[in-house]
């Protein structure tokens, strides 16, 4: 059965252990809550027998108190051993989830997060985490619990009388079958819903994200009218989800109560024609109170157990995610990149780059220029091992990167992109990032040398002060310099920049152009750059165009070509002499 719950409900191996405990406690729980029927019919036996069939009454009454107190410790005890077996532990193993899944998010390739967007991701590991712990704690044991509880009890009944028994358990098979008639229909309602509400959350999170470009291009209102209609869809769709699971829950809980009824009937029947005795009819009267009573709250724990498998669904399609390995005891020989025959694209069907092969050696800096779109990005993001390529081979000091594990590869790194991430903490933690053990000197020092002294001094509290989420109060300089100090501090032996002093003033960019110079010695350097001047010093240049490479040389050789590079210098040269006025 442990296995069956792992496997079922996507549990660790503890959670299933503790899963099936919970279930035990609650079955024994469901059958003590009997034991007090099973005291009222000793004790009316004994009351009822001499007024029916003469004899004098001898009621041991401290028997009866004695049971009962011994019912209701039993009783106590369950409800306890049930509590904690089951909150505690659903508790326990839903942290575990979350946890699991964010370690998992940190091994996935970022193709991954192309196919999976934020608030798909976020909804997975808060809120669908969140069901499964409520059908961990509640639904699952109550279901079993329920309906395990009922075999003893059920047998117990037919050994009283095997008619009224009948009579009373019909029902029961008859109301589970209509829960699970209805299963496809509530299937696809549930999973509407989710697709629905997804596309719902997106859109917010989209408009929270872009409200200044949102703003800026007036389209406001008619983005709140398309979210608007969204959210009336997710409506429309739940009110009819939750229509199907209420109209086939309620129907089966008032099939149950025809159990009653046909107690009653059969019950008469059979006192009038003297097959049982009253008291015997009593108590089913009793049992049918209790026995129907947890049974209608494990229909709706059915249907809600239904919708948890199409949560479980969706997390296992995270879990089934192949992710990035590797060895994390490489060893390099030297730091050279190199790019054999490389063919990768996001999507099946596309290509973005094909057969790219070039070298950026050690000690060089190596440029890709060219077009855009022709994968200049994409080239510096496999060189991290960011997406994994489907042709060819990348190697760095002459491994190949894809048996390396990636969080070990890419202590190789110091990266400078354009979009800087910055984490909502001070901007010494920011630029720590970059060495998590580095000393304040350390850190001070890397960001001297990035120039970010001057706008940390007007700072209210220098070093020390937050930043905002995504360094919002920054500006768009002041954020590439941090950049720039976190890959300072890290001195890795490869730097991957991409325009990393594009956001600068012409007095600023000199200045962390000559740290970056300091940054680059004997190291392999790969850069990305729009601007022609800034690879003019380059080693060697690459020149990628609609994902080929189209030349590559130094900037000398490529200027005596009459190829995309010269064309691309000379315009950038006529781009210089323009003015707003022609
Ligand atoms: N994450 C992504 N998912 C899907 N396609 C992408 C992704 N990133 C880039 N592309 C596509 O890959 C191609 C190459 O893009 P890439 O950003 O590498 O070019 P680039 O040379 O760096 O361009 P630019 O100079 O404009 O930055 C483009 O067609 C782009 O649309």
């Amino acid at each position: 059965m442990t296995n069956y719950l792992k496997n079922k409900f996507a549990l660790s191996e503890q959670g299933a252990k503790d899963l099936h405990k919970a279930i035990w406690s609650c079955t024994a729980t469901d059958i003590s809550l009997m034991f007090p029927v099973g005291i009222l019919y000793l004790l009316l036996k004994e009351l009822c027998l001499p007024l029916f069939n003469g004899g004098s009454m001898e009621l041991n009454l401290w028997m009866y108190v004695g049971l009962s107190v011994l019912a209701l410790g039993i009783l106590f005890v369950l409800e306890y051993i049930q509590y904690n077996s089951t909150f505690l532990a659903s508790y326990s193993e839903s942290a575990n989830q979350r946890i699991s899944l964010a370690e998992l998010l940190r091994k996935l390739p970022l193709s991954f997060f192309g196919k999976r967007d934020l608030s798909d991701l976020t909804t997975t590991i808060m809120s669908d985490c969140a069901m499964v712990e409520t059908a961990f704690s509640h639904y699952i044991p109550e279901l079993i619990g329920a309906v395990l509880s009922l075999i003893p009890v059920g047998i117990g009944l037919f050994v009283i009388d095997w008619s009224m028994a009948l009579a009373l358990l019909w029902v029961i098979p008859v109301a589970f079958f209509i829960v699970f008639a209805t299963k496809k229909l509530q299937d696809g309602f549930g999973r509407r819903t989710k697709a629905k509400k997804l596309a719902y959350v997106d859109g917010i999170q989209e408009y929270i994200e872009n409200i200044k470009d949102i703003k800026a291009s007036n389209q406001n209102r008619s983005y709140l009218r398309n979210l608007e209609e969204k959210l009336a869809v997710f409506e429309k769709v739940s009110i009819k989800g939750e229509l199907i699971t209420g109209i086939s829950v309620t129907s089966a809980q008032m099939f149950l109560k025809i159990g009653i009824a046909t107690t009653v009937l059969a019950g008469s029947i059979f006192l009038a024609k003297g097959s049982i005795d009253f008291l015997t009819f009593l108590i089913f009267l009793i049992a049918a109170s209790r026995v129907y009573e947890p049974l209608a709250a494990s229909l709706q724990n059915l249907a809600a157990v239904f919708s948890t498998l199409l949560t479980v669904e969706r997390m296992r399609e995270i879990r089934n995610q192949p992710i990035q390995e590797g060895s994390e005891q490489t060893e390099y020989k030297g730091y050279d990149i190199v790019f054999e025959h490389v063919g990768f694209s996001y999507h099946r069907g596309e290509t973005v780059l094909e057969d790219v092969s070039f070298t950026a050696k050690q000690g060089e800096v190596t440029a890709l220029v060219g077009p855009s779109g022709g994968g200049k990005s994409t080239a510096v993001k496999l060189t991290a091992r960011f997406w994994d390529i489907q042709k060819g081979k990348i190697t760095l000091g002459g491994t190949d990167i894809s048996t390396v594990d990636p969080e070990t590869y890419l202590k190789n790194f110091s990266i400078v992109f354009q979009d800087v991430v910055l984490f909502n903490n001070t901007v010494m933690e920011n630029i720590r990032l970059g060495k998590l053990n580095a000393t304040d000197e350390e850190v001070l020092a890397a960001a001297k040398a990035a120039q970010c002294d001057e706008f940390v001094s007007k700072m209210p509290k220098g070093y020390q002060t937050m930043i905002g989420e995504n360094g919002s109060a920054l500006s768009g300089g002041e954020r590439q310099r941090i950049s720039i100090a976190r890959a300072l501090l890290k001195n890795a032996p490869v730097i991957l920049l991409d325009e990393a002093t594009a956001s600068l003033d012409v007095e600023n960019e000199s200045l962390v152009q000559s740290a970056i110079s300091e940054l680059i010695k004997n190291k392999t350097v790969l850069i990305i750059a729009h601007r022609m001047r800034t690879v003019a010093g380059a080693d060697k240049i690459v020149v990628l165009s609609e994902g080929h490479v189209a030349e590559q040389g130094t900037p000398k050789e490529l200027m005596k070509q009459e190829g995309i590079y010269r064309h691309m210098v000379e315009l950038q040269t006529e781009s210089q002499n323009w003015a707003l006025n022609g």
